[in-house]
């Protein structure tokens, strides 16, 4: 039932601004896609757009080479799970889930028993005869999540679906997305503002800012690659060292620093991921020495912010492992970790 979904050169202005300014992203067939934006950024106006839901001023949706521009809501083949449920209240969790297929033109019996089992695909096949009143935020979702599925969509899309819920309902939500996408292999866009959702679930994360996508690709690739220094920001990417690239090292405050890959000589700005960053002390192998300027916590583990001679640079270390404000320390910046955005981001970073 899956389908590859394209979206090509997608334009929309509210009020003559463009909140989309050409928006091109593809999910392949069965696959799962993350779209990340900040607030505002348009995330659910693309959704709405390939929903058929509002209209591009320019661009086009395709899904399994059919092109959906135009097509009224409910010839598209999308089924979309939003923010909250929008379940019928006085429908049971089975005739909710029955619902697309009764508009289908199953016949009840029939629906009702396919119904059966995309509640039992979400778990919850003993809640059928229950009100959606009688269910908790998690349970609902779950309904949403079946009677969308029941839709057999050729592409689903799902608008913060879980934003609302408990970190530990959000975590079991995870779970159970990751179980339906083994069992029946939907075509997935999510729309999520959550860097973390985006990691855990999607195969790909796509992230849109200033109307475009700014870098798409595994989550990994755009923390430790970023395109733009706009994306490593984004992505909560920390340590920015402007410099140069020359005869294959980025030249800088910090003096000469290999790099991993080849890169084009010029203005650079170099980035490594504050998780990989190491502290020791300010011996001789530290790429910084520096002096610790805060110590903040990130969960069980420690930010720990260093003033360098190329600016604060920072690392995140495990429990018990972060030296106290004042102490001199040395950080290792590990050559494979190590990154360099191109111009001309970095005359930008520069100027
Ligand atoms: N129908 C509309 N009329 C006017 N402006 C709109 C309309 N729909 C969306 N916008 C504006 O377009 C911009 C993008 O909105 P959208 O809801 O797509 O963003 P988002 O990235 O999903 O945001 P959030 O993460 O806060 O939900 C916002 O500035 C919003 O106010």
């Amino acid at each position: 039932m899956s389908a590859e979904l394209v979206v090509r050169g997608l334009v929309r202005r509210f009020g003559g601004t463009p909140v989309l300014d050409g928006v091109d992203l593809a999910v392949p067939a069965g696959e799962c896609v993350a779209l990340l934006g900040p607030s505002g950024s348009g995330k659910s106006t693309v959704l709405r757009l390939v929903a058929g839901l509002d209209t591009p001023d320019a661009g086009r949706v395709h899904a399994g080479g059919r092109d959906l521009t135009g097509l009224p809501p409910e010839r598209r083949g999308t089924a979309m799970v939003g923010q909250r449920p929008r379940l019928f209240p006085h429908l049971s969790v089975l005739d909710n889930v029955a619902f697309p297929l009764a508009v289908a033109g199953r016949r009840r019996r029939e629906a009702r028993a396919q119904a059966a089992g995309h509640l039992a695909l979400v778990g919850l096949a003993d809640l059928a005869a229950r009100r959606p009143a009688t269910l908790s935020g998690g349970q609902e979702q779950r309904v949403a999540l079946a009677r969308a599925l029941a839709a057999s969509p050729a592409v689903l899309l799902l608008d913060e679906p879980f934003s609302a819920l408990d970190p530990g309902v959000r975590e079991e939500m995870h779970r159970l997305l990751a179980d339906l996408r083994a069992a029946v292999a939907p075509t997935v866009l999510l729309v999520t503002h959550d860097r973390q959702e985006a990691t855990v679930v999607a195969d790909t994360v796509a992230v849109l800012l200033d109307g475009r996508i700014a870098q798409a690709g595994p989550a990994e690739e755009l923390h430790t690659r970023p395109a733009t220094l706009a994306v490593s920001r984004f992505l909560g990417g920390a340590n920015e060292v402007p410099g140069r690239v020359e005869g294959g090292a980025h030249v800088s405050a910090l003096g000469r620093l290999a790099l991993p890959v080849p890169v084009a000589a010029g203005p650079g700005v170099l980035v490594v991921r504050q998780e990989a960053v190491a502290v020791t002390g300010p011996g001789d192998d530290a790429d910084a020495t520096g002096t610790v300027t805060r110590v903040t916590p990130r969960g069980a583990r420690r930010r720990v912010e260093v003033a360098t001679p190329a600016g604060p640079l920072s690392a995140e270390v495990g429990p018990g492992l972060a030296p106290a404000p004042g102490s001199a320390v040395g950080l290792v910046l590990p050559v494979a970790q190590r990154w360099v955005v191109p111009c001309p981001d970095a005359q930008r970073a520069e100027g």
